[in-house]
């Protein structure tokens, strides 16, 4: 075994069905009084409901989590924390929500007790994301990792499918980079091989039957897997490319990355073939891309850049942005072989087999 760091995140995790009725008793042991509740707009009755289990501990609820955290809303949530007393954040929702949570812990260090309803991961992470003036920026700080996670399956049959399959994808996409990572360490990628197979086998439940709780929960602990893996070790291309495809053009985060990934995976196929043996065990197929593609394919999410609303003439200008700094990736990224995944992505082409002499 070759020498290796790992760096474990603290947290609390509390995993299973109902297990959203021990909010009060979590909320005593993070030593909080003045609970302000995040959610999405979409989410507001969620984030009511929660506030009604706290009951007079809840400062209040601010329900105006986006995607990609702009600072604006970041600016107001954190003074209508401030200005409430609030001493923990309870956020339920996606990634979105747990972002505008962690914005505010950023300048506060205020307890994050996150509630995670989609498959993203962040609760799992001491990554954060703010946009201003168009553009991403996105750092690590120990501050915004939640403290605690109250895993519920029961809170995750209202994702539609195809979000289901999409936010799955996006969760396989950190375990798969996570595999080949310049930093990986065997019990990560042990996090990595078990979070695949758990999204690969719950997710055609799911789609089939979203209210099968044993499903839910297969793809809730796949995604808590994975989300641990995004937060302990580094990412790469893949990770990089839809950054650029998200902050650049707008497009939906978790179709992107469903829609990219069997790509970066066929471009870095030879130089990491321990990684794809281990992800394409995980998905039970005989190639690791092809698995992820067959796999949303099969589930009936779009599998094309040009269905998600990418401009076909910023494809070149994409791969120039992409490929302009210097980042750790098993092969390096040139830019006329990164223009071609592009246009794999693009058109939804079903990528080549690694050959077994690669
Ligand atoms: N910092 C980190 O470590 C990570 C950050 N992210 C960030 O998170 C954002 C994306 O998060 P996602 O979870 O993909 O989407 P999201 O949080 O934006 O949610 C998408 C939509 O689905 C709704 N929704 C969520 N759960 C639902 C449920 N159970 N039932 C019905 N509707 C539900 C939301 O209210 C929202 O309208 C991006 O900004 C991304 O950059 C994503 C992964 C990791
Ligand atoms: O952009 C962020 O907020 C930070 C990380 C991610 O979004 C990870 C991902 O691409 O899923």
């Amino acid at each position: 075994m070759q020498p290796f760091v790992y760096n474990s995140q603290a947290s609390r995790v509390v995993f299973g069905a109902g297990s959203l009725r021990h909010l009060v008793r979590e909320i005593d042991l993070l030593g909080a009084r003045r609970a302000l509740v995040l959610s999405t707009p979409e989410q507001r009755s969620s984030a009511e409901h929660v506030a009604a289990l706290i009951g007079e501990r809840c400062a209040g609820i601010f329900d105006r989590a986006v995607m990609h955290v702009p600072i604006e809303t970041a600016r107001e949530a954190r003074e209508v924390a401030a200005r409430l007393n609030a001493d923990c954040a309870v956020a339920i929702g996606g990634g979105s929500t747990t972002g505008l949570g962690k914005a505010i812990a950023l300048e506060s260090s205020l307890p994050i007790l996150a509630i995670p309803t989609t498959y993203a991961g962040s609760e799992m992470t001491p990554i954060y994301g703010i946009t201003e003036a168009g553009l991403k920026k996105t750092g690590r700080d120990a501050r915004v990792l939640p403290k605690t996670v109250i895993y519920d399956p029961e809170l995750t049959t209202g994702l539609p499918a195809q979000l289901s399959v999409t936010s799955g994808i996006n969760a396989i996409a950190h375990a798969a980079e996570g595999l080949y990572a310049q930093d990986a360490n065997p019990v990560m990628s042990l996090f990595a091989e078990e979070g695949i197979r758990a999204l690969a086998q719950g997710l055609p439940r799911v789609v089939a039957s979203p209210d099968d709780i044993a499903a839910r929960s297969d793809c809730l602990y796949g995604a808590w897997l994975c989300g641990a893996v995004l937060g302990s070790v580094g990412m790469a291309l893949h990770h990089k490319l839809c950054h650029t495809l998200g902050g650049s053009y707008n497009l939906p985060h978790a179709e992107t990355h469903t829609i990219v990934l069997p790509h970066a995976l066929a471009y870095n196929a030879a130089a990491a073939p321990d990684a794809m043996h281990r992800i394409a065990r995980a998905l039970h197929a005989t190639d690791a891309a092809q698995g992820v593609f067959d796999l949303a394919q099969s589930l009936g999410v779009t599998v094309a850049l040009k269905d998600i609303g990418m401009p076909a003439d910023q494809l070149d200008r994409c791969a120039g942005i992409a490929t302009q700094n210097a980042y750790a990736n098993p092969r390096p990224v040139e830019r006329g072989a990164i223009r071609a995944l592009l246009e794999d992505a693009y058109q939804g082409k079903r990528p080549a087999a690694r050959a077994a002499s690669d």
